[in-house]
C-alpha cells in the first residue's frame, strides 16, 4: 500500500436520512474520492494535493436549515478501502427483483443478481438516483437493444441492462477509478456484450443506441444533452437521473427543444429519474 496522505472529513449528520445520501452525492460531484457511513455520519476521504480550500462552498446541503452539519478534518495515512466497505455495506434489493451486492454478500433470491466490487466508485445502488435508474431498467423493454451508459461509475446500470437482454452495449466513464472498476465488475458478471470505455461525450460521435441512460448531474446532462440526442435512433429511449425534482423543468425545456417527450418520472427523497421517448 503507497503512502498517499489523504485528507478525512468527518461530517456529523442530523437528521441522518436522507441528509447522508445527499451530503455523499454532493460531495462525490466536488471531488471526493471514498466515503465510510457509520450510525453516526460519515467520513469523506480526498487525496490530500486533490485538497483545494473553497471545495466545500459548493457542498449547499452544508446551508440547509434541515439539516445539522458538523465537520472536523485530520490528515490520514491510506486506509484499506475495501475493509472500510466490508464493514459498512449492505447488499440492496430493487423491487424483490433486483440484488445489488459485494462478492462477500451471499447470494439472494432474485432475478437478477449483480456483483460490485465496491471501493471508490459511485454506484452500489445505495443512491437513490442508482436505484431509481435499476427501477426504470426494470420495468422497461431491454430485449436487444443497444444500449449506452454515460457516466457508468461500477457499470451496475449497463450490467443490469444485459441481464435484461441488451446488447451491444457501451459504458463511458471519464473517472480513471470509475472506468477500471467498471471493467473488474464487468468481468466479474461475467458481461459479455459490454465495452467500457474511458471518457466523455466527445466520444460519442458516430455511435448510436436504442437506449442512452445517463445517471450524471444537472450541469453535465443539459451541457451533453445534445450530443446524447444525436446518438439516440428514432423512437429512442433516454433516462437520466443525477439531479432533484426542481431540476424537471429545466431537464424538460431542454430535452423538448430535440423533441424528447418525458413520458415517466420517479421520485424517491427529492432525486428524480425521468424517461423520455424520442
Ligand atoms: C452519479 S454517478 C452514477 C454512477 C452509476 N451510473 C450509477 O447510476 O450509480 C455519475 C458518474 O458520472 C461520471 N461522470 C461525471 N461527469 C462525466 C462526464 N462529463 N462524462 C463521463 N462521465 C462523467 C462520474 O465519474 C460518475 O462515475
Amino acid at each position: 500500500m503507497s503512502n498517499t496522505i489523504y485528507i478525512g472529513y468527518y461530517f456529523k449528520v442530523k437528521p441522518l436520512q436522507p441528509g447522508v445520501e445527499i451530503l455523499i452525492a454532493e460531495l462525490g460531484y466536488a471531488g471526493f474520492e471514498s466515503f465510510v457511513e457509520t450510525e453516526e455520519g460519515v467520513t469523506a476521504y480526498i487525496q490530500k494535493e486533490e485538497w483545494k480550500d473553497n471545495m466545500l462552498d459548493d457542498i449547499q446541503i452544508l446551508e440547509s436549515d434541515e439539516f445539522e452539519i458538523s465537520f472536523t478534518s485530520e490528515d490520514i495515512e491510506q486506509t484499506n478501502w475495501n475493509e472500510e466497505w466490508e464493514k459498512n455495506f449492505n447488499p440492496i434489493i430493487v423491487d424483490d427483483k433486483c440484488s445489488v451486492r459485494a462478492p462477500f454478500h451471499e447470494k439472494p433470491d432474485t432475478e437478477f443478481d449483480i456483483i460490485i466490487e465496491p471501493k471508490m466508485s459511485f454506484g452500489t445502488g445505495h443512491h437513490e438516483t442508482t436505484h431509481m435508474m435499476i427501477q426504470h431498467i426494470l420495468k422497461n423493454d431491454f430485449e436487444g437493444k443497444s444500449v449506452l451508459d454515460m457516466g457508468c461509475g461500477t457499470g451496475v446500470l449497463a450490467i443490469l441492462a444485459e441481464l435484461k437482454g441488451a446488447k451491444p452495449l457501451d459504458a463511458i466513464d471519464y473517472d480513471n477509478w470509475c472506468y477500471l472498476n467498471s471493467l473488474e465488475n464487468v468481468e466479474r458478471n461475467n458481461s459479455k456484450h459490454i465495452t467500457v470505455l474511458e471518457g466523455d461525450a466527445s466520444l460519442l460521435h458516430g455511435r448510436h443506441y436504442d437506449i442512452v441512460i445517463a445517471n450524471i448531474n444537472r450541469n453535465i446532462l443539459l451541457n451533453d444533452m445534445e450530443t446524447y440526442v444525436n446518438t439516440l435512433n428514432e423512437n429512442g429511449v433516454l433516462f437520466l437521473s443525477g439531479f432533484y425534482k426542481d431540476d424537471i423543468s429545466v431537464i424538460e425545456a431542454e430535452c423538448n427543444k430535440y423533441s424528447l417527450k418525458l413520458v415517466d418520472t420517479l421520485e424517491r427523497n427529492n432525486w428524480v429519474a425521468l424517461k423520455f421517448q424520442k
